[in-house]
Formats: C-alpha cells, structure tokens, sequence
C-alpha cells in the first residue's frame, strides 16, 4: 500500500494545530465549520483570534465565493470554540486526505465535538428553499467512486482501520436541536433528513436528482461527508445542518437552473435563524 504522503502524516498535523494553540489563549473543545454562505455565524463569537488559511502551512485553501478562508476562536454561548469561516472542497482539486487535515487539526487541538453546517440542494419534495435539515445520516456517494479521506495506510493515532458509521450523528445533540427548533417557533422549517456527497463542482442533473430521491436522499451537496468520516473515525461526536438553498430540479425541460449566487442569497436570508440554533445549542450542550 502507498505510503502516507508527510504533509498527511500525524506529525504534520500536531505540528500545525500546536501552531494554532500557541496563537491563541482559547482551548476549545467544540469545532464548527460553516459552509457556504454560512459563515456570519463568526460574528457571534466573542473575544477571538483570527487566524487566515493562507497563513497555516499545509492547511486547505479554498477558492469559493462564500467561503472566507479564516479560523476564528473565541467563546460562542459562553463555551470556547474553533470555527471555520468556510472549507476547502474536493472539487477544487484537493484529494480527500487534504479535507482531513482541517478536521484533524481540531482533533488534536482537543476538539471533541464537531458541528458541521452546508448549503443543499433539496431532493425531498417536501421540502422548501429556506428549510434547515438536521442531518440524521449521509450516502457516501463519493466514497462508492473510491473518494474516501480514510482510505490509505491506517495510522492509529488518527482511529482506527475499520470505524463504524452507523451513528455518526449524535442523538442527544439532534433531540436537543429539535427541542430548542420546537421553542423558537422553527418546527415548520426545520426537518430531518439524508444528506448525499456529490463530488461536484457541477449541480445534478434530473436524472441524478431522481435517482438521489429513490435511494432516500433527502439534500444533496459537494462536501461534509468527507469530513464526518475524519471525525467519527477519531472518536469525534458529530452534528449537522444543511440550509436548503435551492430545490434540485427533477423534471425535465425546466427554464431555470441551479446556480452558486442563488445558494448564497438563500444562506443570508436564512442565516439569522441557522446561527440562532446553532448558539443556542452551544449554550445548552454538554462539553
Ligand atoms: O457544502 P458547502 O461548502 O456549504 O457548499 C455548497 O455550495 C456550493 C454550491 O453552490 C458547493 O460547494 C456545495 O457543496
Ligand atoms: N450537489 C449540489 N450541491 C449544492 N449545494 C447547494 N445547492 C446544491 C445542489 O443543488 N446540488
């Protein structure tokens, strides 16, 4: 089997998150990566550090509108967090162990927790541009094709060889997300559902829409996934959200298209209420 490319390898990753912690006072033992659009949240957060991507040798860049390139951290809810104002995505070019090494860098910085947030295209045709889905599982559709951040020689210190998935997403932070959705009055657009990892960067076409709604996917997007695979196979507890942005189209001979301006537009006109679930399930968890 290949070896582990050195800038993959466990050493790299201390390296640089023992970087972070010597940039900032905060230890923080909660994670949250916004997506696209999403990013706002950052303004929530109290006494921070900022530090760019750009300025973390061996961290992801990412060259998306909408995805600022900044790690902020301070206290959210009265707790000290690590929050990233955007992600880097395999359609950008970057291999799936490259997605990991924001992850891993959380991990052993001491992040226990990770939130991780996204902008969807909604296959359920229930749902509704403006709809906030807690994530309750994910296809890795991308992993079916072999794209698959764990994939390669098992280092040890990360977790281990063969990690379960069948729980990814916590139960308790879901139960509570719905409880604090149920008390802002949010239940009419907050639901439930299956998030799919489309390598991207183009949008679905109708027949893979259709075929997304037969095996039970309820949004789809190009990121996330990769992610929660890092994270659960370090041990990580898991919850996640996707911001409807836009409806996939599964019919065919439609005028409209989907389009990137179209999801960050959506992400600001519901951004208020994604931040206020997620502060406030901050606030209320135990870390
Ligand atoms: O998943 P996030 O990063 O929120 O972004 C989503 O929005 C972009 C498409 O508009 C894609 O990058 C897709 O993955
Ligand atoms: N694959 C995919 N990703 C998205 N991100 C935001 N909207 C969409 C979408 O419709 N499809």
């Amino acid at each position: 089997m290949a070896d582990i490319a050195k800038e993959y390898m466990y050493e790299n990753i201390e390296r640089i998150a023992n970087g972070i912690l010597a940039q900032t006072k905060h230890r923080p033992k909660l994670g949250i990566i916004c997506g696209s659009g999403l990013g706002a949240l950052a303004d929530k957060v109290e006494d921070r550090t900022v530090i760019n991507y750009a300025d973390i040798t061996g961290f992801p860049i990412s060259t998306v509108p909408g995805h600022e390139g900044k790690l902020v951290i301070g206290k959210l809810g009265g707790k000290a967090v690590v929050l990233m104002q955007g992600r880097a995505h395999c359609y950008e070019g970057h291999p799936p162990q490259k997605i990991a090494i924001p992850v891993r860098t959380m991990k052993l910085m001491g992040v226990e927790t990770l939130f991780v947030t996204n902008a969807a295209g909604g296959i359920n045709r229930d749902y509704k541009v403006g709809d906030i889905m807690i994530m309750k599982d994910h296809i890795n559709l991308a992993g079916f094709a072999g794209i698959n951040p764990l994939v390669g020689n098992n280092d040890d210190k990360f977790g281990p060889r063969f990690p379960p998935m069948s729980n990814a997403y916590d139960r308790k932070l879901r139960d509570l997300a719905k409880s604090i959705a149920k008390e802002k009055g949010f239940e009419p657009f907050v639901r439930e559902g299956v998030y799919c990892m489309m390598v991207g960067p183009n949008f679905e076409t109708v027949t893979e829409a259709r075929f997304l709604n037969i095996i039970g996917v309820d949004a789809t997007g190009m990121s996330t996934v990769q992610e929660v695979l890092v994270a659960r196979h370090a041990g990580m507890r898991v919850f996640g959200m996707s911001l409807i942005t836009n409806m996939v189209i599964s019919e065919y001979d439609v005028e409209s298209v989907a389009n990137h301006a179209e999801v960050l537009e959506t992400g600001k006109a519901r951004s208020k209420d994604l931040q206020t679930l997620v502060s406030t399930l901050v606030e209320r968890m135990d870390l």
